[in-house]
């Protein structure tokens, strides 16, 4: 697959890297245009504020939505889960609502900003000033926990994690949200939507 990651602000570099090393290729998103050809995309973990007014700047809402509904598979991590939630709290902030669920945004508390650790799973975590997702809707998979709470979540093609997949050597995240079978079944779909009406 072509995997964009959106690579306005925060840690888009080791997602590239890791995109690639289970043999994607990769594009760095940021105009419009760079849409066109990507099957999947990254929103990475940064500083989700700074790159709400980034999308704004270079006018990049509209293709997100609109990349999101087409059903291509979508992996949000950190700041990106932020963008890509309904309702952001802690504090509040207007979000693209690709996944019904609830968070709060820097919310591990000052001590504990950045920490690794391993999921209830058994899969490494590495949380650097992380959101927690404080509720999930009825169509939200919940794939990964940590003592109990909800860290990977899945809504039909947009996965999202709590913790910074691409800093860890465990590369399942990816797998999960890339899968082939996902990607034919958008490739067919579209075949099928331009075949000619009898
Ligand atoms: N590692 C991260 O992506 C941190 C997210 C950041 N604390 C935010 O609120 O946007």
């Amino acid at each position: 697959m072509r995997i964009g990651i959106l690579a306005l602000q925060g840690a888009f570099d080791k997602h590239a890297e890791m995109a690639r090393s289970l043999g994607h290729e990769t594009t760095l998103v940021r105009r419009k245009d760079d849409f066109e050809g990507i099957d999947g995309l990254v929103l990475p973990g940064g500083e989700s504020t700074v790159q709400l007014k980034l999308i704004d700047r270079f006018d990049l809402e509209w293709s997100l939505m609109r990349f999101a509904v087409a059903g291509h598979p979508i992996l949000a991590t950190c700041a990106g889960l932020i963008l890509a939630a309904r309702t952001v709290t802690q504090p509040e902030q207007r979000s693209l609502g690709f996944v019904d669920v609830r968070v709060a945004r820097n919310a591990w508390g000052r001590q504990i900003d950045s920490f690794e650790a391993m999921s209830d799973e058994g899969h490494p975590l590495v949380f650097i000033r992380a959101p927690r997702i404080l509720d999930v809707g009825e169509n939200v998979d919940v794939l990964g926990r940590f003592r109990g709470e909800p860290v990977l979540i899945r809504q039909g093609n947009v996965t999202c994690a709590t913790f910074h997949p691409e800093l860890t050597n465990d590369p399942y995240v990816y797998r999960l949200a890339f899968r082939k079978s996902q990607a034919h079944a958008i490739a067919q779909s579209k075949n099928e939507s331009h075949a000619p009406h009898a």
